[in-house]
């Protein structure tokens, strides 16, 4: 039943639907994907505005400069805004300025109507209210709507939301965004020889999979880690009674006595959706649906072959759960060696050289990569696929 590894990420990528969308403060919204594109509320910029700090002119030089307004102080003359009470001539400000005219503008502040381009401070000078300089028809001046127009589309639904999408959002109008919720995940560590606290010694290894789970759950909420002793029977009560949409087992996938995962999940009626990937190091990797609709994916207890699993099946289930959209893959080129008949998963860095060190048992390669490169059975020299750490 070793599935092919492309066809094991496939499978965990399709054996789930993305979960209900909700409405989150943008701050709480980082990590999530968005279950509604977002739309501008507002055009950008709202109106016609100063890129730098000078004047907005109308007309050629020498201009009499009559009036003066700072970003955030109400569009010159609009329907019913105060004028602003700065105007350099202590003239009434006009709401428009005629060819001759001149009014003062700082960087984002609207320029009056009429202007037709703005002379930066550096490339004028004033003498009184007259100013002399230099206008280029159009220039530093950003018009209504040049970024975007309200109703625009500007991130797709199903995208990540970053740092960047949060700014956008808060810039085009929103205070809150639709997103999916966060899957939820519990861990299960199991294994009579591990350690949770200071050095390994002869027979006992310090736990590595669990210190590294939380990392490898970005836009997913841990609901907590449970360590087990080698007990089909605690086993069965931890997977039975884990409220998480996702359960994740670490070590018991092999066929050794204490080895109990398989049994436990078929007595639990679970319909097991991998069994073994025909990959290096992760083989025995799993995947399964217990009959309540929950999933449980099978870490190896090999802690690199863990991490091996986790990104072969464990993040495509919660980038599906999530409402992730699948994007295309990262890609170096490598010339690595391949296997006859399995994927190899290697730590690489970012510009596709592996870091070595990469026994199953082993972290240290992958501590110091930037993600595991994907060569596929008889790869020869070429690109590959990256999957980022
Ligand atoms: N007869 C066979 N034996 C094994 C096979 C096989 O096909 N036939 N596959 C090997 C491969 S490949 C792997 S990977 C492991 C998978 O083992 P399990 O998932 O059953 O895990 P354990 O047997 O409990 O542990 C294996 C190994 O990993 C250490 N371990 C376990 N948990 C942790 C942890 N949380 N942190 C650090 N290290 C951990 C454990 O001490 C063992 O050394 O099976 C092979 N055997
Ligand atoms: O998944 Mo196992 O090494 O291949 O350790």
């Amino acid at each position: 039943m070793t599935m092919p590894w492309n066809l094991a990420r496939q499978t965990a990528r399709e054996a789930v639907k993305p979960l209900e969308a909700v409405e989150v403060a943008l701050a709480d919204a980082l990590g999530l994907a968005l279950a509604s594109g977002v739309r501008a509320l507002a055009s950008q910029p709202a109106c016609d505005t100063s890129a730098m700090d000078g004047y907005a002119v109308a007309g050629s030089g020498p201009w009499t400069v009559v009036g003066r307004v700072a970003a955030g102080d109400p569009v010159p003359g609009a329907t019913g805004a105060p004028v602003p009470g700065r105007a350099a001539t202590g003239e009434p400000v006009p709401g428009m300025i005629r060819a001759g005219e001149a009014f003062g503008v700082a960087t984002g502040a609207p320029v009056p109507g009429g202007a037709d381009s703005v002379v930066p401070v550096e490339v004028c000078s004033v003498e009184g209210s007259r100013l002399h300089g230099e206008a280029v028809v159009g220039k530093h001046i950003r018009r209504r709507g040049e970024d975007w127009s309200a109703g625009d589309e500007l991130v797709p639904a199903g995208s990540a939301v970053t740092p960047a999408v949060l700014g956008l959002a808060a810039g085009a109008g929103h205070d809150t965004l639709l997103v999916h919720r966060r899957p939820r995940v519990a861990v299960v560590v199991t294994g009579d020889e591990l350690l949770h606290s200071g050095p390994p010694r002869p027979g006992r290894v310090r736990d590595a999979i669990g210190p590294m789970l939380p990392g490898l759950l970005a836009g997913a909420d841990l609901l907590g880690t449970v360590h087990l002793r080698d007990d089909p029977s605690a086993l069965t009560d931890a997977l039975t009674s884990a409220r998480a949409d996702v359960l994740v087992t670490c070590g018991a996938t092999s066929v050794g006595p204490a080895d109990h995962l398989r049994r436990v999940l078929h007595e639990l009626d679970a319909d097991i959706l991998v069994s073994g990937v025909a990959c290096r190091p992760g083989h025995p990797m799993l995947l399964a649906a217990l009959p309540d609709g929950r999933h449980v994916i099978g870490l190896p207890g090999n802690p690199f072959a863990a991490l091996a699993a986790a990104l072969t099946l464990l993040r495509p289930l919660l980038d599906t759960l999530g409402g992730h959209a699948i994007r295309p893959p990262i890609t170096a080129t490598l010339n690595a060696g391949a296997h006859s008949t399995d994927t190899r998963l290697i730590p690489v860095t970012r510009t596709g050289i592996p870091t070595g060190h990469d026994r199953p048992g082993s972290l240290w390669g992958a501590a110091l990569a930037d993600a595991l490169a994907v060569i596929p059975p008889g790869h020869g020299a070429g690109e590959v696929e990256l999957l980022p750490l």
